[in-house]
């Protein structure tokens, strides 16, 4: 006889057989089944699920990649490349045998008009479009007549961090940094700081855009599980809805009120002059960009130089070779240029950069080339290990080592934008900080990499600085020229 029980155990039992079968499939017959990785990954999204969610992303596809090999299968249909080759061939740009690789569509879901900017933009031609209004402001003319500004923040910041640590006898600068680089970037983007330096904490616009970017991370997962589409409005609670609801009314005010004050800008020009006068995006696409250029710009810049700080207090060694450098080359920090430390000038400095953009890359990206590249042992021996010096190699020398290759700020059309103006900040604070302050980590030794998480963006520790003055250099830096927040 019929009865509902037996049609659910018949549906039960189809629906496992289905399972089974696709298992079986996508571990024997898959066109990629010939590629290792851990099995769940190869029959399930959840592996990459619940990878992705803790926030251990970079170490365990590092790990997956030291046990499996260099292409590994990380998904029923993906992979995951760590060779320089593969990165070159993903996101490099296309040529008459290649065609371009774009962002992968499971990363950035669907972009309408609504949410079209320019890094998110998968299609080709709009992003050509958008990258031909928004890179006039990165040239480095553009960016020269802005570097005043960089300076003037990072000089009060100098100052604070020497308050700061007097005052609290330490600094967080996992907090610290972000305060001065999103300062730089409002006032580059929207015309004003935040003012989070001068008054010692995060601005609201900021700490509502990193909670909701950091709380958001399961948004990434709804191409992959699509049950999470229908559960997403239980999982944002009410307050976060609200919250993020404040802070685009608050962005578009910002927007429009660089807009009103463009005319009185006359010459000044900052990263929204181009876009407004051309007059081609409307006021809720020119803030969509702004909030995109003010998280890629900000948040990047301050997670490297906070990978830096701890690189170089737990390398003493490498910090004194580097205060070496920074100060028999100025006797005063008002001679400090983004020009006056470039790699001709400061070699040691930038190698230093560049060890800590190896070691501490940017966030997952959206093409399956894993920066973990910069931790493959054969592209740089020892790759935990923190050594600028692998960076001084230079073409005529006689041994057989090379530089490692990186691509901290990405390859091809898709490279990063804002590259030119990283170095500039990078340079400027690394160098002013070194000449003017000597520092050291407070409290038990950590492994501080090892407990920032990353969510969308690096989630860093608490990173506790005590900074102290070298002898009287703090009170020769120019004091501050930041306007005070309304
Ligand atoms: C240490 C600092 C920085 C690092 C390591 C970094 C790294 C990157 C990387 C790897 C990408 C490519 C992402 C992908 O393929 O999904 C990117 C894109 C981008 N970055 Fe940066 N970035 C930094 C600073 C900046 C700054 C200061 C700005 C200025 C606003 C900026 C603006 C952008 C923009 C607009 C894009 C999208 C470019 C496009 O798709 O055309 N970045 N960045």
């Amino acid at each position: 006889m019929f009865t509902f029980a037996v049609v659910w155990y018949s549906v039960a039992a189809l629906l496992l057989a289905y399972w089974i079968i696709t298992c079986i499939y996508d571990l024997y017959f898959h066109p990629l089944a010939k590629y290792p990785g851990p099995r769940i990954a190869a029959v399930s999204q959840l592996w990459y699920a619940s990878v992705y969610t803790g926030g251990n992303w970079p170490f365990i596809i590092e790990q997956a990649h030291r046990k499996y090999g260099d292409v590994i299968r990380i998904a029923p249909n993906e992979l995951s490349f760590c060779t320089p080759q593969a990165f070159k061939d993903i996101y490099g740009a296309a040529t008459k045998t290649k065609k371009l690789f774009p962002k992968s569509e499971l990363f950035y879901g669907e972009t309408g008009a609504k949410d079209t900017n320019i890094a998110y933009e998968r299609d080709p031609d709009t992003h050509a479009v958008l990258y031909k209004l928004f890179a006039p402001s990165f040239r480095p003319q553009a960016l020269r007549d802005q570097e005043h500004l960089i300076h003037n923040h990072v000089d009060l910041f100098v100052q604070q961090l020497c308050r700061w640590s007097r005052e609290n006898s330490y600094v967080d600068v996992s907090k610290a940094f972000e305060w001065l680089t999103f300062d730089i970037m409002g006032e580059l983007a929207f015309g004003e700081s935040f003012g989070a330096v001068k008054n010692g904490q995060s601005h609201t616009w900021v700490s509502i855009l990193l909670g909701a970017v950091y709380s958001t991370s399961v948004v990434q997962l709804k191409k992959r599980l699509p049950i999470l589409e229908k559960a997403l409005p239980w999982l944002a609670t009410k307050q976060v809805l609200e919250e993020w609801a404040q802070h685009q009314a608050a962005t578009m005010e910002r927007v429009q009120k660089r807009i009103q004050m463009d005319e009185s800008m006359g010459e000044r020009q900052d990263l929204l002059t181009h876009p407004i006068r051309s007059g081609k995006l409307s006021a809720a696409e020119l803030a969509n960009n702004a909030q995109v250029l003010l998280t890629a710009g900000a948040e990047t810049s301050a997670t490297t130089l906070t990978a830096i700080t701890y690189l170089l207090a737990t390398h003493p060694g490498s910090r004194a070779r580097l205060a070496d450098e920074v100060r028999v080359a100025f006797t005063s920090a008002d001679q400090i240029t983004a020009a006056a430390a470039g790699p001709q000038q400061l070699p040691y400095l930038n190698a230093v950069i560049e060890e800590a953009l190896r070691i501490f890359p940017r966030r997952r990206w959206a093409r399956p080339a894993s920066p973990r590249l910069h931790l493959n042992p054969r592209n740089a021996p020892s790759p935990r290990s923190f050594h600028p010096e692998r960076w001084l190699v230079s073409s005529t020398d006689d041994s057989n080592s090379t530089k490692p290759y990186t691509a901290a700020f990405s390859i091809g059309p898709r490279a990063c934008l804002g590259i030119s103006l990283a170095y500039i900040e990078l340079r400027v604070a690394l160098a002013k900080i070194v000449f003017a302050l000597d520092w050291e980590l407070v409290g038990e030794p950590f492994d501080w990499p090892s407990a920032c998480r990353l969510t969308q963006l690096w989630k860093k520790a608490p990173l506790q600085v005590r900074y102290t003055p070298r002898k009287d250099e703090v009170e020769k830096i120019p004091v501050l020229k930041v306007e005070e927040e309304p």
